[in-house]
């Protein structure tokens, strides 16, 4: 198959959908791989680079849409991308189409088959493709509201883990999969006090049984989350019911009894957010305040940090791209995770959570509606 590669339009996204690493790997399966030039600079990776790894350059992202079977990238396609996709042609690549009806036209309109990676599983019921992402965001979430906890940039004025004799944050994390573990863990790492609410009980016994007593678990109600977010002077949102746009847990009427200068982490907000008051922010300005409390908002926080995020996903991405370049749609068909990372495919809505968020018909594959 021609799988093509273009760089990354996203402002401050760095990322790049496949490595040197990974081309080797399409390479070695008997693919011919295109990247677009420049594609891997925010990783370092020059053309020469992939060249080496066995990719041909092409000098232009249109290039590369007009002339590969399939697209791998990071990012959901933008304005001037979806609209050179086409029939027959598959995407692989994040979506988060739920919040954005706008995207999905543009998909819609192409006729391609799109699988978004944040919603392929694993037999265990996760979702694998996520996960890297999620374990960089969780991570980095901490640093951001470290940073935005500082005077100068309008937070509290508070050091996350205090020092001797002095309390440290409270730190509140919403949602306790893969970015809330992630960030509990650091947050706990720094000597802050954190406490994870999540609705699954089983979720919650495995935290206790992993952080034993360092972090606190709370189940997720009206009440204790009001009670959690008031006292709290960092909140991350870290909750997903997949495909599906994020629970809005935080409305505008609590942050008038939240803290002056607590900081709001939204990491969900790429399926809409979990705070009412959130909107997506960039890497270049990633806070706003609402009501005295900071928010940060950023869609890509792993865009941040290309050279461990691109290793990651590409470790996880290549044996479904695999799949996918050595049989085309007939993987999708064949394999029940991939089908679950189907989101779009000639013209129709073919996730039920996605079809159900943007008020649009649920075409499953099966029926034959969307075949
Ligand atoms: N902003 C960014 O750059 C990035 C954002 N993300 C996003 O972060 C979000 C979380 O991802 P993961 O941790 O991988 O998901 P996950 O599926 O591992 O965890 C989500 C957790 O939320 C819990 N949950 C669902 N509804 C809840 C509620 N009403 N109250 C409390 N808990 C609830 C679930 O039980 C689950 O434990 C997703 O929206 C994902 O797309 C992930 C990576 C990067
Ligand atoms: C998951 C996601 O949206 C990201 O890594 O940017
Ligand atoms: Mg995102």
């Amino acid at each position: 198959m021609r799988v093509g590669v273009p760089r990354e339009i996203k402002v401050q996204e760095y990322r790049v959908g496949l490595t040197p690493g990974a081309v080797r790997e399409y390479v070695a399966a008997g693919h011919q791989v295109t990247v677009e030039t420049g594609a891997g600079s925010g990783i370092g990776a020059s053309d020469e680079v992939y060249q080496r790894a066995g990719a041909s350059v092409a000098a232009s992202a249109r290039d590369i849409f007009a002339k590969s079977d399939m697209i791998v990238k990071v990012k959901e396609p933008q304005a001037s991308e979806w609209a050179q996709l086409r029939e027959g042609q598959i995407l692989f690549t994040y979506l988060h189409l739920a919040p954005d009806s706008e995207q999905a036209k543009g998909l819609l309109a192409s006729g391609c088959t799109a699988i978004a990676y944040e919603t392929v599983t694993d037999a265990a019921g996760h979702l694998p493709l996520l996960a890297p992402m999620s374990e960089v965001a969780g991570r980095l979430a901490i640093e951001a509201a470290g940073a935005a906890l500082k005077r100068s940039a309008g937070g509290r004025g508070l050091l996350l883990g205090g020092v001797p004799g002095v309390q440290p944050a409270r730190v509140v994390v919403l949602g306790g999969g893969v970015v809330g573990m992630q960030a509990a863990r650091m947050a706990a790492g720094l000597g802050a006090e954190v406490t994870v609410i999540d609705r699954s009980i089983p979720r919650l016994r495995e935290l206790d049984d992993i952080f034993v007593g360092r972090v606190r678990t709370r189940f997720s109600t009206i009440e204790s989350v009001e009670e959690e977010v008031f006292a709290a002077d960092v909140v991350i949102g870290a909750v997903l019911v997949p495909g599906a746009s994020a629970p809005k847990l935080v409305t505008r009427a609590m942050l008038k009894s939240m803290r002056p200068g607590a900081v709001l982490v939204d990491v969900a907000i790429d399926q809409g957010g979990c705070f009412e008051t959130s909107h997506p922010t960039t890497h270049t300005d990633p806070t706003y305040e609402v009501d005295g409390v900071v928010h940060y908002c950023v869609a890509n926080m792993p865009g941040a940090v290309p050279v461990t995020s691109s290793q990651a996903l590409n470790n996880a991405t290549l044996p479904f791209g695999l799949m996918l370049a050595g049989k085309g749609f007939a993987a999708v068909l064949e394999n029940p995770h991939l089908r679950n990372g189907l989101n779009v495919h000639r013209g129709r809505i073919t996730n039920k959570a996605v079809a159900e968020s943007l008020g649009l018909e649920f075409a499953p594959v099966e029926s034959g509606l969307a075949a």
